[in-house]
């Protein structure tokens, strides 16, 4: 079993309440509240911001140049690419870039991106990605789940485009990516007494991420 396969068994409850989220239902088949959606976009933008910095920690804390690599391809994947959905997404309801970076950011923002970035900073590199897998590779197994619902492409589904964007296959080939390096940093660095503090690390990342759609969900209309 893959190390990537093994935190997800051993955070199998947290994996499944993330994953498996009422708010991703929604998104499948267009019937999340606008309100919920809009909410949950805006905040993420502001989340993407401070995500990009764990990625720049990411560089900083990489042993060699292969692993620089690779946190500076996800650092650009955030900044040149995932960005640009909020920004589209957001200019249809009026809102500039600059309208979303002056929004307030919610506690749930605050809470995970604080937690990853200091997981990454007390830790190495393997805890720092362990802490971000979550999110990299969740989102890619979301979308993919979600695209093969009936009415998750249908031109009446206000939200194809969010999940066309995460199940295509270039930000596939990111997931993909994250993954394959968060198996080989594994096998360079982890140990039998680490286990328990990643898995730890990792639930809590998922924990936090059913958190953040939660925080989308309540934003809807009851
Ligand atoms: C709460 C939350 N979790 C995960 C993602 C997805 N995501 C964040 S950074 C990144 C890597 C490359 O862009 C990806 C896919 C998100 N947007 N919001």
């Amino acid at each position: 079993m893959s190390f990537f396969e093994r935190l997800k068994k051993e955070a199998s409850a947290e994996w499944r309440a993330y994953t498996e989220h009422p708010f991703t239902d929604g998104l499948a088949d267009g019937s999340l509240p606008e309100a919920a959606f809009r909410h949950y976009l805006v905040q993420d933008y502001l989340f993407l911001i401070e995500f990009a910095r764990a990625y720049a920690l990411a560089v900083y804390k990489s042993p060699g140049l292969a692993d620089m690599r690779e946190a500076a391809t996800g650092l650009s994947a955030i900044l040149d690419v995932e960005m640009n959905l909020h920004v589209e997404l957001c200019a249809g309801w009026g809102l500039s870039p600059d309208d979303l970076e002056r929004a307030a950011p919610a506690v749930e923002v605050l809470a995970y991106t604080r937690y990853v970035l200091d997981a990454g900073m007390r830790g190495d590199l393997l805890a720092l990605k362990v802490a971000l897998a979550p999110c990299v590779i969740g989102y890619a197994e979301i979308a993919t789940r979600l695209a093969a619902r009936p009415n998750a492409s249908a031109t009446t589904n206000p939200y194809r485009v969010w999940i066309a964007e995460y199940a295509g296959a270039p930000y596939q080939a990111v997931a993909a990516n994250a993954r394959a390096h968060l198996d080989s940093l594994a096998e360079r660095y982890v140990t039998p007494a680490r286990h328990a503090e990643l898995i730890a690390i990792f639930k809590e990342a998922a924990r936090l991420e059913a958190d953040f759609w939660e925080m989308g969900w309540r934003a809807g209309p009851a």
